[in-house]
């Protein structure tokens, strides 16, 4: 019988399944059943708590970190890393005795990140990294019109169009259209920004493997970091990114290091019934 726990941050959702003896691998097609919003529990994506020693490629991560968020975007596919998910993945840890409160680190493909987790249940922080500024350039189709994109690197890929109201991006019901479709080889998530006051931005985000989502936290990092520069921001600036499910507040470090502060909730427990996903009714 498979337990889960079912969590959000700032509303972007995830199922978590706890797997401590490392004995659950489940392909794309399962995860995309269980993150079916019709037919499944529903999210968007899946984190798999396992520990770090036991993961092939990131044991030596095992010193700084005692547990590996296994990502899944909710079609099934793999991602580097999660903005949100580590903060509802450090939440489920501490709730679980997994963790105490306080500074730990997670593992990830992305890296290990630091987390913040206070006593309280408040707001958790994560020590995001650096952002990367890949070579090329690109543009994505809003509205219409051909607008030139920011390419930035939080461990994943993010292409960040300026817009002047988030509105201009449409229902996103597909995939946003990008040319040259080669500088992403590996496919991109794809934020529309919109400026709303000194130091506050607006997004929107079609994620890669998803959809639009409610929030993206790498995505609001790659957005904050293309405002700031835009904006000529002194570092240490701290930037409020206003998202559709929420509002996380981020800021970049004279050292280039980034920080994210937003809410993490974990909202109920259950558990897959024997045969889950059923092909038939
Ligand atoms: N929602 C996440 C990002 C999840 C991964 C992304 N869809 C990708 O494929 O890179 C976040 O909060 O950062």
């Amino acid at each position: 019988m498979i337990r889960y726990t079912k969590g959000h941050g700032a509303e972007n959702d995830f199922v978590i399944i706890e797997d401590a003896d490392a004995a659950f691998d489940p392909d794309a097609a399962w995860v995309a059943a269980v993150c079916d919003r019709r037919a499944g529990i529903g999210a968007d994506g899946l984190l798999r708590v396992v520990p770090t020693k036991a993961v092939p490629g990131w044991e030596a991560d095992a010193a700084r970190a005692d547990w590996f968020m296994d990502y899944r975007n909710a079609d099934g596919s793999i991602a580097q890393m999660c903005g949100n998910g580590v903060r509802v993945f450090a939440r489920y840890l501490v709730e679980q005795g997994l963790q105490k409160p306080g500074r730990f680190g997670v593992g990830t493909r992305g890296g290990v990140k630091s987390v913040l987790v206070p006593e309280d249940g408040g707001d958790i922080t994560v020590d995001m990294g650096r952002a990367v500024w890949p070579e090329g350039s690109a543009e994505v189709l809003v509205d219409g019109e051909w607008l030139p994109s920011v390419n930035v690197d939080m461990g994943n890929p993010h292409a960040v169009v300026f817009v002047s109201d988030v509105a201009q991006a449409g229902p996103l019901t597909q995939r946003p259209e990008l040319r040259p479709a080669e500088v992403y080889p590996e496919g991109v998530n794809v934020e529309f920004v919109a400026a709303l006051g000194p130091q506050r931005i607006d997004m929107r985000v079609f994620e890669r493997g998803v959809g639009e989502t409610r929030a993206c936290g790498t995505g609001a990092c790659a957005a904050m970091v293309a405002a700031a520069r835009r904006d000529g921001a002194v570092p240490g600036t701290a930037y409020e990114v206003r998202l559709p499910g929420g509002v996380l507040s981020i800021v970049e470090h004279e050292d280039g290091g980034i920080e994210m502060t937003g809410p993490a909730v974990l909202v109920a427990r259950g558990e897959l019934l024997e045969g889950f996903p059923a092909t038939r009714g």
